[in-house]
């Protein structure tokens, strides 16, 4: 039955950016439309983070186990059976999925619906037989896999962050091309389910962090069985049997061939934005996604972007906090018509491998560009006595600062690093120093002592400073 609503705002995509920006206007009493194809929560809830940190939880348990006997249990090689590891990474979507559902947006006042959306015009979208005329949209149509234009890739079966997560057998020997974050979480995972593992990457291997502090990842990842290859060029993908071959250039012309039984694409994101007809709404887009200014609105005034489907020079790293922190400045620059600018200065990073690797702010080599003289100040995890009882030594925290002690960034490889980064987020965002940080009382025995300790580091050179010696000398003398 054909039918015409008027919200004040619609909302195309239900994943991390889309809910929220539903989700934060309906409380406010604005009325929403909320469009999605296919599952509701999008990417993040059931093909990316969710599944992806259930199956490195599954991955975490076999490493343990294996590691029982330096703490004095009975150490064993645990068997994975990946259709129970399936499930159980399906029993966790289905425990988060009712934030997302249709049921609960319903009941918050927004109308959902299921369907396609496509543009008709500047103000006008339809789905099925629904149109929908608002005062503002919202795009928040996500991203898919990238895939390279690898020869002969089309022509091999090959798994991706929307079908890896339903394998119901160990993959025997998987190759891995891209050692971004998705290729790395989903290497080291399946290493500790029992696969044998190879990661091809045509650069550098976590590329977007410090690379000392990527350097202690890679080195577990490595030690524990992953070979990841760095800086190589895929010449050719070919099928081998029952698996898949890669052809890689080699030394002097050469080719070298790498077999496997399965092959995961982990080499980047696609903005989705086919299908949307934005040219009918006078949107504009680059091979990144949405063109949008800083307040992330489209070269059509009535339409925001936000998410992963953003591109243009305000495109962000591709993450569910960032589709959150979008739908926030959205909200208040559609509703209120005022709002901060997207700022990604403060925006943290996590990638979930084992030692985690978290960062925010300036890396080292962009504070030295943009402040010169600078102060790197680092923590061991080594020299932390909770992570020696746990057995977690690996890392360290280095902090990048300014000649008077302003945090300027920070990057961790370690234990629980990401939720180690959060007061460095909050350093960084508030321009604290590290005195702010040194000056409190960490509870011990906690890995955060390792953030204080790092802070305190800047203070070493002063107590072996003459004059903070003789000073000290002098008053000792005045009793
Ligand atoms: C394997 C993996 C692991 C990840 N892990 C993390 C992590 O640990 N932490 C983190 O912060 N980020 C992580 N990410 C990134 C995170 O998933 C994304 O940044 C996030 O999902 C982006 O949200 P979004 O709302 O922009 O897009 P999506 O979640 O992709 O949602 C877009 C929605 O729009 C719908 N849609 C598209 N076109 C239309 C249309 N024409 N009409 C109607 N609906 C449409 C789609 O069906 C989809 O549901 C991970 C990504 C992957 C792939
Ligand atoms: N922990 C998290 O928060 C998390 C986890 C997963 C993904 N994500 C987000 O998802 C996004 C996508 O992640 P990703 O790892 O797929 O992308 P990415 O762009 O970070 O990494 C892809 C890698 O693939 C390599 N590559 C591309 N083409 C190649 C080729 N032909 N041969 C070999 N290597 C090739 C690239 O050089 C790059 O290093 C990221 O931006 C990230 O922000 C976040």
């Amino acid at each position: 039955m054909p039918e015409i609503l008027r919200p004040d705002l619609c909302v195309i995509g239900a994943g991390s950016g889309g809910l929220s920006v539903a989700a934060a206007a309906a409380m406010l009493g604005v009325p929403v439309v909320l469009v999605e194809r296919d599952r509701m929560g999008g990417d993040c809830l059931n093909v990316g983070c969710v599944p992806s940190k259930a199956l490195i939880a599954a991955g975490d348990r076999a490493q343990a186990a294996r590691e029982a006997a330096a703490f004095g249990l009975n150490g064993l090689e645990p068997h994975a059976n990946y259709a129970r590891v399936r499930d159980h990474v399906r029993s966790v979507i289905a425990a988060i999925a009712p934030n997302d559902s249709e049921a609960r947006f319903t009941a918050l006042g927004v109308r959902v619906i299921k369907g396609e959306a496509r543009f008709l015009d500047k103000e006008t979208i339809v789905v099925g037989e629904v149109t929908v005329k608002a005062r503002r949209f919202v795009v928040a149509t996500g991203s898919r896999p990238a895939v390279p234009p690898i020869p002969g890739l089309d022509g091999v079966p090959y798994l991706t962050n929307e079908t890896v997560f339903d394998l119901t057998r160990r993959p025997e020997r998987l190759i891995v091309i891209g050692a971004g974050p998705v290729g790395l979480e989903l290497a080291q995972a399946h290493r500790r389910l029992g696969a044998e593992v190879v990661v091809l990457e045509a650069e550098r291997a976590l590329a977007h962090e410090d690379p000392e502090i990527a350097a202690h990842a890679l080195a577990a990842i490595r030690r524990e069985g992953v070979t990841i290859r760095e800086a190589v060029r895929i010449l050719r993908v070919e099928t081998a049997g029952a698996g898949v071959r890669i052809v890689l250039a080699g030394a002097e012309e050469g080719e070298e061939i790498i077999d496997g039984s399965h092959l995961l694409v982990a080499a980047g994101r696609q903005a989705v934005v086919d299908g949307l007809d934005l040219e009918a709404a006078g949107i504009a887009t680059d091979k990144g996604g949405v063109i949008t200014d800083a307040g992330l609105r489209t070269t059509n005034r009535r339409v925001f972007a936000v998410g992963d489907c953003v591109g243009g020079p305000f495109a962000g790293y591709r993450f569910t906090h960032v589709a959150n922190y979008h739908a926030g400045l959205v909200v208040r620059r559609a509703l209120f018509r005022r709002a901060p600018n997207v700022d990604y200065a403060t925006v943290p990073r996590v990638t979930y491998i084992d030692p985690e690797v978290a960062s925010v702010g300036l890396l080292e080599e962009e504070a030295r560009a943009r402040h010169g003289a600078i102060r790197v100040l680092r923590w061991p995890f080594a020299e932390n006595d909770r992570a020696q009882a746990e057995r977690t030594t690996r890392g360290e925290v280095k902090v990048i600062v300014s000649r008077r002690g302003r945090i300027l960034g920070c990057s961790i490889a370690g234990p629980r690093a990401g939720e180690l980064i959060v007061p460095w987020t909050l350093a960084v965002a508030r321009r604290l120093s590290v005195k702010d940080l040194a000056g409190i009382v960490f509870p011990y025995p906690t890995l955060s002592e390792v953030s204080r300790r790092a802070a305190m580091s800047f203070y070493a050179p002063l107590a072996s400073s003459p004059w903070v010696r003789a000073l000290v000398g002098l008053l000792r003398r005045l009793g």
